[in-house]
C-alpha cells in the first residue's frame, strides 16, 4: 500500500508557506490506519525498550494503539496545563509558533528506555523537547519514530544523536 498517497497535502495551512500534511484521511481509511502501525511496530523490532511515549496531540493517534500491539506502557507528553500530577516542563520552538510540553516526575525514571513517537517530525523541536524532558527524569530514549519526515527542515540533525524511524518522507 502507499501511505503518501493517503495522506492530504493542504498548502498554506495554518499560515502561508507551510505545506501541512493532513494524516485526518489516513486516520479514516482503515486499511491505511492498520498498515501504518504495523510499519510502525515492525521498525521497532530488536530494540528493548519499556514504554511508548506519545507527543500531544498527533503523537497519541499512533503512540497510544502501538503501545497496545507491543504489549508496553503508553506514557504521554502533554500540551501545559492538563496533567493533574507534579508536572517537568520545557519550551521550545516549532515550524509555526512556539509551545510548551509536560511530563509527569512519576511516569518515567532511571533504568527506563522509551520510544517516542510523534505523527510528524518538522524542524524537530517538539521531538527534542520530549527528549529532554525524558532523559530529565532520568530515563534514556532508545529510539524516535515518526509517520511522516519533512527532510528540508532538518529535524533529523536536531536528533543527530539518536536512532530516528520514519515511515513517509517530504522535502518540506
Ligand atoms: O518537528 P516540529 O517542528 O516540532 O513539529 C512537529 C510537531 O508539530 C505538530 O504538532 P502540533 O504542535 O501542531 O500539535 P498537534 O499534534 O496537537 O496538532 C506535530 O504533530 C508534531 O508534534
Ligand atoms: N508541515 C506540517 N504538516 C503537518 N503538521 C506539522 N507540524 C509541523 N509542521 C507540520
Amino acid at each position: 500500500m502507499d501511505l503518501k498517497s493517503t495522506i492530504r497535502v493542504i498548502e498554506g495551512y495554518p499560515i502561508e508557506g507551510v505545506s501541512f500534511k493532513d494524516i485526518t484521511t489516513l486516520l479514516k481509511d482503515k486499511e491505511a490506519f492498520n498498515y501504518s502501525l504495523d510499519l510502525l511496530e515492525e521498525a521497532l523490532e530488536g530494540l528493548e525498550f519499556d514504554y511508548i511515549v506519545g507527543i500531544e496531540s498527533r503523537g497519541f493517534i499512533f503512540g497510544a494503539p502501538l503501545a497496545d500491539r507491543l504489549n508496553k506502557g503508553f506514557v504521554p507528553v502533554r500540551k501545559p496545563g492538563k496533567l493533574p500530577g507534579e508536572i517537568e516542563k520545557i519550551s521550545y520552538d516549532l515550524e509555526y509558533g512556539n509551545n510548551e510540553l509536560e511530563m509527569h516526575k512519576d511516569a518515567i525514571g532511571k533504568g527506563d528506555r522509551v520510544i517516542i513517537v510523534d505523527d510528524l517530525i518538522a524542524t524537530g523541536g517538539s521531538a527534542k523537547a520530549a527528549a529532554k524532558l525524558v532523559e530529565t527524569l532520568g530515563a534514556e530514549v532508545t529510539a524516535f519514530e515518526f509517520l511522516i519526515e519533512l527532510d528540508d527542515l532538518n529535524g533529523r540533525d536536531v536528533l543527530k544523536d539518536y536512532k530516528v524511524i520514519s515511515l513517509v518522507k517530504y522535502d518540506h
